[in-house]
Parts: C-alpha cells; structure tokens; sequence
C-alpha cells in the first residue's frame, strides 16, 4: 500500500510552493516523502523532482510539431500521459516501495479537474497500484475575499471532487497575504445560511432562488470547509498534513495493514 497526495487548483493557487514547502517540512521531521512533477511546463523546482512528466513528452516539442498554444499543447501532453499510464507511469512507479508516500505537483488548468478524464484515470490507476490517494484542492486566499468569489471558489473544488471521487482537503493557500484575518475566518466555515443571506445582498433579487440552491448544495456535500495554509508556521504545515494523512489512514498502526491482508490468512489462525 502506497500513499499519494493529488496536489490540484487553479493556477497559480500556490501548488508548487506547497509542494516544496511540504518537502523542507518532511525533511526538517525525519520523513521521506518523494515529489511527481505532473506539469509539462514547469521550469524551475525548489524540490527534488522524484518522476517528471517531462522525461515522458516535451510540451516544446508538443507546441512546435503540432502548432499548438501553451494550453492546448499542455492538453496534449496530459493526455499523452493518459495514454502513457500502463508503460511509463508503471514503470515509474515500480521505483518505489510499499509504504511510499508520493506528492503529485499537477498543473493548474482547470479543464483537468472538470470534465477531461486524464486525472480520473490517472488516479484510478494508482488505486489499482494500491495507492491511497487523496485530493489536495489549493485556492488563493486572496480569492475568497467576497462571497461572490467564494461560492465560484467552492463551486471549483466541488467540481473537482465529484470529478475524481477522491477524500479531498481544501486549503487555503498564501495566509500570509491576508491582512484582515477576520475577513477570511468568516469563510473557513461558514453558516450555509449566513452564506445564502450575504449572497442575496450582493446579488439582484432574481438570483434569490438560485443562491439557495447553491447554498444548499454547499452545505449537503460538506465541503465547504478550508484549512488555513500559512507557509511560514511550521505547526501550519504539519497541520495541514496531519489533516491530510488522515484522510487517507496513513500512519496508522501497523496492526490494521495485518488485517486487511487477504481471506486466506483466516486458515493460519488458531
Ligand atoms: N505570499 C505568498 N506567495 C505565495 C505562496 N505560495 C505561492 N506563492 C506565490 O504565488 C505564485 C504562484 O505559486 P506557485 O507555487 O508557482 O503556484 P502553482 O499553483 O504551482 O502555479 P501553476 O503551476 O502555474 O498552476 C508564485 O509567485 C509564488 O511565489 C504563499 O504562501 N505566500
Ligand atoms: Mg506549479
């Protein structure tokens, strides 16, 4: 049994930086944890990179060989990976042990979140390599400074959660840039209602019925609640990721891992 952490969220959310922070954090504890750089365009990394897509497909090539933009050609690459998962990401994958805790750094666009497949599949794939994998959904703080920009941001990670049926943890990402943490608190986790009666003063009376819907859908799937991430308090990080290992049972005792094994380890048993 492995661990992954699917690191996903609008550009520019802070994905990398997290990453990077995340691995001084392990390092400074004593833990290994092991960094895949899922987007074809990064350049520069302050994190060793264990997998690089990169090593897979050139999105320089992508883009002079087939005409395409940046997006397009990083759409390409995607789903070249796509194609890739039995051989390439296989193979990668075999480089690491039972117990491995991957960090998946994904790009930013938000077609991979919301109705391309490649992140579904390449999440089912690493459930099928007996990956516990949980979705880290990275949103700027400096977004969620209204509640009209708070409902999109939810309505993003939502949309990323049915996508990829994942245990997901929202962040709020870049806490240090927030200068009025009262603003914020109100939306760490709000009242469905205190959300329903703020959008209705922002918004013309005909949305009325429309912003409780959105409220209520908020509130049923339980999502709307955000972890602070303030990279530059440690008990920060390590909450963040104690929050995280949770979700997806890691560290937990050895013990369980002998009990999940397989039928037939009942026959030993006196
Ligand atoms: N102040 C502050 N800036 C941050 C923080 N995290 C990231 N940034 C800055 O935000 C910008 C984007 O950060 P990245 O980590 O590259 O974001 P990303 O989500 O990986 O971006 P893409 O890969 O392009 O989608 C960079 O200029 C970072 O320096 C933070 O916690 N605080
Ligand atoms: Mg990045």
């Amino acid at each position: 049994m492995g661990y992954a952490q699917l690191v996903i969220g609008p550009a520019g959310s802070g994905k990398s930086t997290y990453c990077s922070s995340l691995y001084q954090h392990c390092e400074a504890i004593g833990r290994t944890i092991h960094i895949v750089n899922l987007d074809p365009a990064a350049e520069n990394f302050d994190y060793p990179v264990a997998m690089d897509i990169r090593e897979l497909i050139s999105l320089d090539d992508v883009m002079e060989e087939l005409g395409l933009g940046p997006n397009g050609g990083l759409m390409y690459c995607m789903e070249h990976l796509e194609e890739n998962l039995d051989d390439w990401l296989t193979e990668e994958l075999d480089n690491y042990l039972d117990d491995d805790y991957l960090v998946f750094d994904c790009p930013g666009q938000i077609e991979l979140f919301s109705h391309v497949p490649v992140l579904r599949n390449f999440v089912e794939h690493l459930q099928r390599k007996n990956f516990k994998v949980c979705g880290v959904y990275l949103l700027d703080s400096q977004f969620i400074t209204d509640v009209t920009k708070f409902i999109s941001g939810c309505m993003a990670s939502l949309s990323a959660m049915v996508q990829l049926e994942l245990p997901h943890v929202n962040i709020l990402s870049k806490m240090d840039l927030v200068k009025n943490k009262r603003d914020i608190d109100d939306y760490l986790n709000p009242e469905p209602r205190v959300l329903l009666s703020e959008l209705n003063q922002t918004m013309a009376p005909k949305f009325e019925k429309l912003n409780k819907a959105l409220a209520e859908l908020v509130d049923e799937y339980s999502m709307v609640s955000f972890i602070p991430l303030d990279l530059r308090k440690e008990s920060s990080i390590q909450y963040v990721l104690s929050q995280i290992d949770n979700c997806i049972q890691y560290g937990e005792d050895a013990d369980v891992k002998v009990k999940d094994l397989d039928p037939e380890e009942d026959d030993l048993s006196p």
